[in-house]
């Protein structure tokens, strides 16, 4: 038996993380096993190249390290996490993946959609979710929401400059707007509640 595998995207501080929770638990409740995951991270050793990643000054790794960088710990991931826990027939689900790096190194640092996918063959086989979740919010919402949970302080990658942000952002719509039998955008402006419930919603064909 297979499970499915389902990813959540979009930029900072959209609800990617509340709404994976969320859908957990509403799919639990309906019987199904789930594994929440995450991106970077998801394994031992990618948790530890994730520190690498979102910690230090920005100009720590160049564009192409950085790449590389996702994408080993995105292979670590694969191989140690999703693919076991697919075999099982259990439900992964994953805050981000390779269409992460499409927009963030790929739209926001430069490096081409061949390249990113090229890395994402030979590390992890080229496996792709089942469905991709595009949650998307004005900048002026997301700062509102960034500015409340990141009073602190952002972390590495959430402190690239707002051309960067405005260049991934647009790169998520490109790739869904390219691949729709895959992708599902999502209006993320809405109250947690009914953001959890157009994304159940968008899965209904595969819900028992
Ligand atoms: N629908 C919503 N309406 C209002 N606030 C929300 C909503 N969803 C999430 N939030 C709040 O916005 C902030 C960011 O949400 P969250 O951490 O889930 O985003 P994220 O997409 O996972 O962020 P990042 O990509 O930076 O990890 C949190 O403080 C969260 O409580
Ligand atoms: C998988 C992946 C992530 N990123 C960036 C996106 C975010 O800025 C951070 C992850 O932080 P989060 O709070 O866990 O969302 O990393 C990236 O640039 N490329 C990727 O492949």
């Amino acid at each position: 038996m297979s499970g499915r595998f389902i990813t959540l995207e979009g930029g900072e501080g959209v609800g990617k993380s509340t709404q994976i929770r969320a859908l957990a638990a509403a799919l639990a409740a309906r019987g199904l096993e789930t594994l929440v995951t995450r991106e970077p991270g998801g394994s031992p050793g990618a948790e530890a190249i994730r520190a690498l990643l979102m910690e230090g000054a920005d100009d720590r790794w160049d564009a192409r390290s950085e790449a590389l960088l996702f994408a080993a710990a995105r292979a670590d991931h694969v191989a140690r996490t999703i693919r076991p826990a697919l075999a099982r027939g259990t439900w992964v689900l994953c805050d981000r993946f390779v269409d992460s790096s499409r927009a963030y190194q790929g739209g926001g640092g430069g490096i081409t959609d061949a390249d990113i996918l090229m890395l994402h063959g030979f590390g992890s086989l080229g496996l792709l979710p089942d469905r991709t979740f595009l949650l998307t919010a004005r900048a002026e919402e997301v700062g509102r929401r960034l500015a409340v949970r990141d009073a602190d302080g952002a972390d590495r990658m959430g402190s690239k400059p707002d051309d960067y942000q405005a260049r991934l952002v647009r790169r998520f719509a490109e790739m869904a707007a390219a691949e729709p039998d895959r992708w599902r955008v999502i209006d993320a402006e809405a109250p947690a509640e009914a953001v959890t419930a157009a994304i159940l919603t968008s899965l209904a064909d595969w819900l028992p």
